[in-house]
């Protein structure tokens, strides 16, 4: 197992955002990770890429301890934040060279030149990130979480807002790239999920409620498909179905 999540807490506060959830993420697969708004999806990808603290449990990327290897971790790690944040001032080359040399990348030159290529930026590659629109503003993202050629690929919502070609390219970019990484993938769009996720982990109020292969859905959820299930599992009783 790549990422080993075991008996996760987080609480912001007083308030409880993750109670005690346990899953794995295996290599060469994506697991799509759903749940309602405010379900703590956000929070435990952020403790996973080592960005926030955990309370209490233990997570493991590719056999480490985060709490106890936090920067050797972070190695394994890509992550693309929700909302993306990016250097607006910054050239899309300039960026990257400042994140390769953050990550001590050896033959910089070449490596940026491969992600630019791999994430289709040759043509914006000397544009300004504040210059480009909302679908090639997240291939940088995209293009800085792989540069420095991750186990682990974390993505929050990385489709979100992108229009249908753009999201197409970035869902086959995601796809290929999993061949040789493990994916987690948080989204809301369940035609996603169906497109490129292995495995589904759906977490509600802080709890996980069901994990599954996605090819077993039919044996394991007999009448249901992903949305269905997904509002069973977590929608108002009212609207259960
Ligand atoms: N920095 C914070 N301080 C206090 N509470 C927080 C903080 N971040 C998140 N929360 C709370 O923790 C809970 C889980 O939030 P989280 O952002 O992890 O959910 P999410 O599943 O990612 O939601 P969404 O799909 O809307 O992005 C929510 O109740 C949220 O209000």
């Amino acid at each position: 197992m790549c990422i080993q999540v075991a008996n996760l807490f987080k609480c912001y506060g007083k308030h409880p955002a993750v109670k005690g959830i346990s899953f794995n993420a295996r290599p060469g697969r994506v697991l799509g990770f759903l749940g309602p708004n405010g379900a703590g999806k956000s929070t435990t990808l952020k403790i996973l890429s080592g960005s926030i603290p955990l309370t209490a449990g233990q997570v493991s990327i590719c056999g480490l301890d985060i709490q106890q290897n936090s920067l050797a971790t972070r190695q394994y790690i890509g992550y693309l934040p929700e909302n993306n944040p990016l250097y607006l001032d910054m050239y899309v080359h300039e960026a990257l060279t400042f994140v390769a040399e953050m990550h001590h990348i050896v033959r910089a030159h070449e490596r940026i030149a491969e992600v630019i290529s791999l994430t289709g930026l040759e043509a914006e590659q000397q544009k300004k990130i504040g210059q480009l629109s909302k679908g090639y503003r997240q291939r940088v993202g995209f293009a800085q979480a792989i540069l420095h050629d991750p186990e682990v690929l974390i993505l929050d919502e990385p489709t979100s807002g992108l229009d249908p070609n753009q999201l197409q390219d970035i869902r086959l970019l995601i796809k290929q790239l999993s061949s040789q990484k493990t994916v987690l993938l948080s989204t809301h769009i369940m035609q996603e999920v169906e497109a490129i996720c292995d495995d589904v982990v759906i977490i509600h109020q802080g709890q996980i409620v069901a994990d599954f292969p996605l090819n077993e859905l039919a044996a394991m959820y007999p009448g249901h498909r992903l949305e269905s299930l997904f509002m069973r599992l977590t929608g108002p009783p009212s609207t259960r179905i």
